[in-house]
């Protein structure tokens, strides 16, 4: 193809998102949405990613609410601060932000967030209705689902594609894996030790690059065509930008944009879509407690 791929604007479709959940938060009589962050420690990234929430969540009428630790605290501080907003009734989802200290049990916080209140979908029941056939989880991950909807937006038809996916993180590689088998995609799930990586993300209608390594994905790699989600988010030094470095996805995206006939930016496709899903999931759970009370 010599025109080149489309690209999959993520950040518009993220925008069109915000638009429908702020008119779901207005049409809401009785509960004003309320998502809550966790922030143990300072990291210059996790910072600026919780802001970004906080944001947003301004943008679409919602109310957020925010607890910082320092990175000093004890597992059991941290677990005292969910459980608090555990029983805050104006908190709808509670979100802590990873990567958390290394002396902190990470599974055993995340599984202390209660299961209606978990919009990151990232609690054990969650994650393991969302591995079963028909059972339903009450949130799904928020960069999966956000795969899915720029899919589904950019029309692309799921049923029955080959869909190779690079990476087996708990965050993006499995539960998005899931999340297109439900789809009734033909799933791949590629990583590290594949023996002959780029031969099996040859074979994919849809390539999911969730590996975390600086454009991986070279254009020789894909199938011409083919339609590339790039999830990863990593900088690279620049010495032209005046941070002194750029981001970059997994993917070669001036490689890759010439065979492919979708594909999404880095910055500008699926990191927005996170954060857009972030808030869909806590307004669901604002709607459904809502319809509780009104049972
Ligand atoms: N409990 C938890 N939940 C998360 O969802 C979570 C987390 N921990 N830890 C870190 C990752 C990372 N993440 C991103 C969200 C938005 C962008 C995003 O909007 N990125 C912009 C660029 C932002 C920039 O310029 O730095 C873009 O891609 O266009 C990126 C990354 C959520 N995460």
């Amino acid at each position: 193809m010599s025109g080149g791929a489309k690209l999959i604007d993520g950040k518009a479709i993220a925008a069109e998102i915000r638009t429908e959940i702020k008119h779901d938060v207005e049409s809401m009589k009785r509960i004003v949405p309320g998502l809550a962050t966790v922030l143990v420690g300072e990291r210059t990234d996790s910072s600026t990613y919780v802001r970004m929430k906080i944001k947003a969540c301004k943008e679409c009428s919602m109310n957020s609410i925010h607890r910082s630790l320092p990175d000093t605290a004890s597992e059991e501080e941290v677990l005292q601060a969910v459980e608090e907003l555990n029983r805050d009734e104006s908190v709808h989802g509670i979100l802590v932000q990873l990567p958390l200290p290394s002396h902190i049990n990470e599974e055993r916080i995340l599984s202390s967030v209660s299961i209606e209140k978990d919009v990151d979908g990232f609690h054990v029941v969650n994650i393991g209705k969302l591995a079963m056939k028909g059972r339903t989880p009450l949130f799904v991950p928020c960069t999966p689902r956000g795969c899915v909807e720029l899919l589904k937006r950019s029309g692309v038809q799921i049923a029955g594609k080959e869909v190779v996916v690079i990476g087996r993180s708990n965050i993006v590689g499995l539960p998005v894996s899931m999340l297109l088998i439900h789809e009734n995609a033909t799933v791949t799930i590629a990583h590290s030790r594949t023996a002959d990586l780029p031969g099996v993300v040859r074979r994919a209608d849809i390539v999911i690059a969730a590996v975390g390594r600086s454009e991986m994905v070279k254009g020789d790699w894909v199938k011409p065509g083919c339609i590339i989600i790039d999830v990863g988010i990593n900088s690279k030094p620049d010495s032209s930008k005046k941070s002194g470095y750029r981001l970059v996805g997994d993917v070669d995206f001036e490689e890759c944009r010439k065979i492919a006939s979708m594909i999404t930016p880095v910055p500008g496709g699926v990191g927005p879509m996170t954060i857009a899903m972030l808030l869909r999931n806590c307004v669901d759970a604002a709607m459904r407690k809502e319809r509780e009370v009104n049972e």
